[in-house]
């Protein structure tokens, strides 16, 4: 192309315009035809000039989306259910907007219409509210008429194209609400823990749970249940998905609000990773990829999506699960509120954010608005 034929195809050439706009536009075209002119000698300050120019390539909305490496669609949603005890309770839990406590009688009602959308994941926490349920030991969590595996049976029997995920853990059954089994002194006894823990994810995975996701943190955990799953024989239909860099903070509040789990003394900081330790993150999802997980999580999401990009980095050939959590949910439903941006718009942006940092998984509250937002 010709330098002639460049200024002219640069230039402004429609006299039909006439609001402020395309004066504006005018004006810089005109500035710009000039800028080529007073530069015509040097062929590199065109080529310079053209590869300012980005604003075509995103100029249409299809366009937009072929700039992401990831674009959000329905099967990358996991959608979490808190399941209640109590077969007839649906109780909308205050902290944790739209998100409810439900019963095993409630369960197909509200998975129906989702599923008819294209709900295809959904990980199950046990919320044991009957009195005298919970114990030193977590017995609950396995109990097999306990809700989470009877509503593991329940979904395999009613909705068999759902991909149920059983998170793994012991604090919603323990007396002290800590995540293992503890020494007389209160910190976690980690061989005992380990040992409950892998019979618990072994007790679901049985019941007919396609993934198995412990949350608690214990160290090698993920070796222990991969080789429960090896002796029963049943390793190679289950996905063990670790939450390998789990970290402590402010933002699991309302999730602890409906699952009835917030320890009854001290706190998770010698478990769950502290806020600022990268590196240590990184040890773990080296560690949890070596004992043989299929997936490996970052939680929360956000405020860690260096993370989750060393997770891909690390993990490289493996899928990478965020899970965008209860205070990362409460705190966009109340900005929203607030008025300080649109719902909607602040949900894609933040788990746009969380794919481009390397997700190709997301576990979200917001799945029911998705499963409607990305039809539309
Ligand atoms: N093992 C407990 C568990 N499993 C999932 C979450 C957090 C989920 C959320 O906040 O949405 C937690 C919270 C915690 O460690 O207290
Ligand atoms: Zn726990
Ligand atoms: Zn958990």
């Amino acid at each position: 192309m010709s330098f002639s034929s460049l200024v002219q195809d640069i230039s402004f050439r429609d006299g039909d315009h006439n609001d402020r706009q395309s004066r504006s536009s005018r004006l810089t075209r005109a500035d710009s035809t000039r800028s080529y002119a007073s530069t015509a000698a040097t062929s590199v300050s065109i080529s310079g000039d053209i590869s300012s120019q980005l604003h075509g390539g995103y100029c249409h909305p299809l366009a937009r989306s072929w700039q992401a490496e990831r674009q959000l669609t329905k099967s990358m949603l996991i959608y979490p259910l808190f399941i209640s005890d109590q077969a007839d309770e649906e109780t909308l839990i205050p902290s944790l907007p739209n998100q409810h406590r439900r019963g095993l009688n409630k369960i197909s009602a509200h998975l129906e219409p989702l599923v008819r959308k294209g709900l295809r994941s959904v990980i199950l926490f046990g919320v044991p509210i009957a009195p005298n349920v919970k114990n030193a030991l977590g017995t609950a969590a396995d109990d097999p008429s306990g809700p989470v595996i009877k509503t593991i049976r329940l979904i395999r029997a009613r909705f068999p194209s759902l991909f149920i995920v059983a998170d793994v853990c012991l604090c919603e059954y323990t007396s002290h609400g800590h995540c293992g089994i503890l020494r007389d002194d209160g910190s976690l006894n980690n061989q005992s823990s380990v040992d409950r823990i892998s019979d618990v994810a072994i007790a679901y995975a049985e019941a007919g749970a396609h993934c198995v996701a412990p949350s608690d943190m214990n160290d090698g955990r993920i070796r222990a249940i991969k080789l429960k799953l090896i002796e029963a024989g049943i390793a190679h239909k289950t996905v063990l998905m670790s939450y390998s860099a789990k970290f402590s903070g402010c933002l699991y509040g309302p999730f602890r609000d409906a699952a009835g789990s917030c320890p009854s003394f001290g706190d998770r900081k010698c478990y769950q990773l502290p806020p600022g330790g990268r590196g240590l993150a990184r040890r773990a999802i080296s560690r949890d990829i070596q004992e043989g997980a299929d997936i490996i999580m970052v939680k929360p999401a956000s405020s860690y999506l260096d993370i989750i990009s060393d997770a891909k980095d690390i993990g490289r050939d493996m899928p990478v699960a965020a899970y965008q959590v209860s205070g990362e949910f409460a705190m966009i439903h109340a900005g929203a509120k607030a008025g300080v941006f649109d719902l909607k718009t602040m949900a894609f942006e933040s788990t746009e954010g969380i794919l481009r940092a390397g997700a190709t998984i997301v576990v979200s509250y917001f799945t029911p608005n998705f499963l409607d937002w990305l039809s539309s």
